[in-house]
């Protein structure tokens, strides 16, 4: 439908309307800003002048006390008004370079007339306070634009559904407060609006898709019954975005209860944290806490053992196919990941709870003070069958008392002697303090020297013991590498494992070295909370868990008990499943169990959007299921296969590539390789030919620019162009490596070139060969 010049006019009027009437705002809140900046100079400068000081006695004290901390909290109320009204400005300055981005016409049931609802990221009201000019796009209103083009609609609010007729949906690209487009849509958000997104070039950052988001995903982001939420969704399908969005909706949907530090996103590395990290700010709200599950691990396992990270997993499994014991790890993965685990474990548990657990002795000076089977005798001699952790603590009391005995008796030796006449002359005082305070003196001089002698030995022997408290205090007596360990020793067979014996062998070995590999990780971990007892956190009310698919059931289960008052939001692609333990199956099943019956949503995305037709019809055709993944209707270019004769026609042609692709404007171009060490190979060889940067595990950031990146680092990112290095049988042949295959070609928004030397990877024969052109 196209719009007359007169309403285009008139449009174009109301927005400078409302621009005029932000600037208002805008104006009055700086002189507010100023006036409390004022004050807090004021206040600070004057602090100690307008508290009344004095000390002179308990009373006079308490009134000085209470002086100070009236003028603390005006300074505190002022500085956090400061804040807001700041925050506010800056949402206002957004606002006015553009005030909204879509618009209906709503009439409910009852009136016969329509009110005319624009949306923007923020809500922005007229002079007198009452009418909305502008929507807040997480208003209860607003859901109609996204869930409905003209005709029948309905919205809920918590007063209950308000249902009525659209008339109108229109849609704006404001700029610098100018309209630059503006169109009628039907249902979905106009096609228009999303293929001018789309077809932009990518920058180093994640945008926000308030303007466009989807029917599917607006459930996802407005979703206030499930406990969990789990999300399967296609490659691209907008997973991340939403999550995002869902953030941002929380936090204002809840805003008197909720604030961000409550929030956290679980997510794949450090390098993702900063791809996601303006699309909050963006939309005017604070970041979400983001951390990745290694880091949580390295927090709790870091000073016991020397943990492996994912990454370093998946490098093995990429790489060590033809070592010694690969095919035992490989299996150890699978079982140490799986729920048969966890219930061994938990029958394991109830063993030990009678027998078996393993201490540690306690040593003082390079010699026993209380033998492991003396800990042990204390342990299972506690009356109390209950739960382990307190059992641990009654064991720790126990030995604390011990300790004492201990000390009394070692009070006299002859070290200690020696130590106490060292000590200094304050000690000494300390001593004689004491004895006098307790009126331990006598008149006989003698024996008051043998006294004073006594307590210094005493203070001695405290002062020595003191890291031995702390570490019982810490439960420091259990070996629990041990205990892990004892469960792979004594451990039968589990089910269909060709090489258990192997696998057991290699665990208990390597934590012999102090090594724990990455499937260890959440295992032991386990086993030492049930022990020791949880550490939860009661704070955080929400927690996202992006690429879900490369979790364990075992970290869910994990998850769950680490945060027992959050919601969670899971989402995840299982085509996308790389990890060694995560192949076949629905894997997302499972995540109903961790909540009671009914408060379990799945929902499932299959449009995709970020790359272009042609390249969803390649990639789709590499997966199982792919004719399921909808393409979004944007066109591009066919991928491409280039035959490179060897290593070094590879990395020439890659280059020529790369100076094409860069001379056509894109913005962002990834080389990707398949594991880290083709992906040092290929830098090397490229280098001296383009500009480029080599990505691995310890990068933080992300630029634009040209990369070279190890396909499993390059998850959940996404490229202008995308450049598979060597898609070679050899790199590419095993089953397992079909989804990363899979995973790399969907990183591509707008173009997609493959290259190979030798013959190509199986895993094209599933693409129909018009598809792609071939290219040498
Ligand atoms: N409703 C939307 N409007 C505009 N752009 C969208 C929308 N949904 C998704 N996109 C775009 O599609 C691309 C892919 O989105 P996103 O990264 O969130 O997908 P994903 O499902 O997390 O992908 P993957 O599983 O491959 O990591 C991004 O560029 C995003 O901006």
């Amino acid at each position: 439908m196209s719009m007359t010049e007169r309403e285009w006019q008139e449009e174009q009027q109301r927005v400078d309307q409302v621009v005029q009437e932000i600037d208002q705002q805008m104006e009055s809140l700086e002189q507010q800003v100023g006036e409390v900046r004022a004050d807090i100079v004021d206040i600070r400068k004057n602090f100690w002048d307008d508290v009344k000081l004095n000390f002179s006695d308990a009373g006079e004290m308490y009134e000085t006390y209470r002086s100070m901390k009236q003028q603390a909290d005006v300074l505190s109320e002022h500085e956090r008004n400061h804040r807001l009204a700041q925050t506010q400005l800056k949402k206002l300055q957004r606002l006015r370079r553009s005030p909204y981005f879509g618009r209906i016409d709503f009439a409910e049931e009852s009136e016969s007339s329509a009110e005319q609802i624009y949306l923007g990221i923020g809500t922005v009201l007229d002079e007198e306070q009452e009418n909305f000019l502008v929507y807040d796009w997480r208003a209860p209103v607003s859901s109609l634009y996204y869930d409905y083009g003209p005709g029948p609609a309905e919205y809920e609010t918590p007063g209950g559904t308000v249902a009525g007729r659209i008339d109108l949906k229109r849609q704006y690209v404001i700029r610098d407060a100018e309209i630059v487009s503006l169109f009628d849509t039907g249902v979905t958000i106009g096609d228009e609006l999303l293929q001018e997104v789309l077809g932009k070039h990518g920058d180093a950052q994640m945008k926000s898709i308030v303007a466009t988001i989807q029917r599917e995903q607006n459930q996802i982001i407005r979703d206030e019954r499930s406990k969990m939420l789990v999300v399967q969704g296609a490659a691209g399908s907008g997973k991340t975005s939403a999550a995002l969005q869902r953030v941002a909706y929380l936090l204002y949907r809840y805003r008197e209860t909720l604030s961000a530090q409550q929030i956290v996103l679980f997510s794949p590395n450090p390098m993702f944290n900063s791809y996601v990290s303006t699309v909050l700010p963006e939309l005017g709200e604070e970041n979400m806490q983001q951390t990745t599950f290694q880091e949580y691990l390295e927090r709790r396992l870091g000073k016991m053992f020397q943990v492996e990270d994912p990454f370093e997993q998946m490098e093995y499994t990429l790489t060590a196919m033809n070592e010694l014991g690969y095919e035992a790890r490989v299996e150890g993965i699978k079982y140490k990941a799986s729920t048969r685990l966890l219930t061994a474990m938990e029958e394991y548990l109830d063993r030990l709870a009678q027998g078996g657990l393993i201490f540690r002795a306690i040593k003082f000076r390079g010699e026993v003070l209380i033998p492991r089977e003396r800990i042990k005798e204390l342990f299972y001699g506690i009356d109390d069958i209950s739960v382990f952790p307190h059992r641990m603590r009654a064991l720790a009391d126990l030995l604390l008392e011990e300790l004492n005995v201990k000390a009394e008796e070692m009070r006299n030796e002859p070290w200690v002697e020696e130590e106490a006449e060292l000590m200094d002359k304050e000690q000494y005082q300390r001593a004689h303090n004491r004895l006098r305070k307790e009126k331990r003196y006598s008149e006989n001089s003698f024996d008051d020297f043998a006294r004073e002698l006594d307590v210094l030995g005493e203070m001695v022997v405290q002062k020595y013991f003191k890291p031995l408290r702390r570490g019982i205090n810490q439960l420091r007596f259990l070996n629990l590498p041990a205990v892990y360990r004892q469960f792979f020793l004594q451990q039968k067979k589990a089910g269909e494992t060709a090489h258990w014996e192997e696998m057991c062998a290699q665990t208990v070995e390597r934590l012999e070295h102090g090594k724990l590999a990455y499937e260890d990780a959440t295992p032991f971990l386990y086993l030492k909370e049930r022990i020791e007892g949880f550490q939860t956190n009661t704070q955080v009310r929400h927690v996202f868990v992006d690429e879900a698919q490369d979790y364990t059931e075992f970290q869910f289960a994990f998850l769950r008990r680490l945060f027992p008052h959050a919601k969670m939001t899971v989402l995840g692609d299982l085509n996308q499943s790389i990890f060694a333990h995560a192949q076949g199956g629905d894997r997302f099943a499972a995540l109903s169990e961790l909540f009671e019956e009914g408060e379990t949503k799945r929902i499932v995305l299959r449009r995709s959007y970020r790359s272009t037709r042609e390249i969803i019809e390649f990639a789709s055709g590499l997966i199982e299921g792919g004719d399921e993944i909808e393409p979004f209707n944007r066109h591009g270019s066919k991928p491409t296969l280039t035959q490179a004769a060897d290593e070094q026609d590879l990395a020439a042609k890659v280059a020529a590539r790369i100076r094409d692709l860069q001379e056509a404007g894109h913005q962002t171009v990834a080389v990707i390789c398949k594991t880290a060490e083709e992906s040092r190979a290929a830098y090397e060889r490229l280098k001296g030919a383009v500009d480029v940067r080599l990505i691995g595990m310890e990068t933080g950031g992300f630029e634009a620019g040209v990369i070279v990146i190890p396909s499993y680092l390059a998850k959940g990112m996404e490229f202008d162009a995308v450049l598979l290095y060597n898609t070679s049988q050899e790199r590419y042949g095993r089953e397992s490596e079909r989804k990363l295959f899979y995973t790399a070609c969907t990183r591509a928004m707008h173009e997609l070139h493959l290259f190979t030397v030798g013959t190509v990877s199986e895993f094209l024969a599933g693409v129909e060969s018009g598809s792609y052109e071939r290219l040498t």
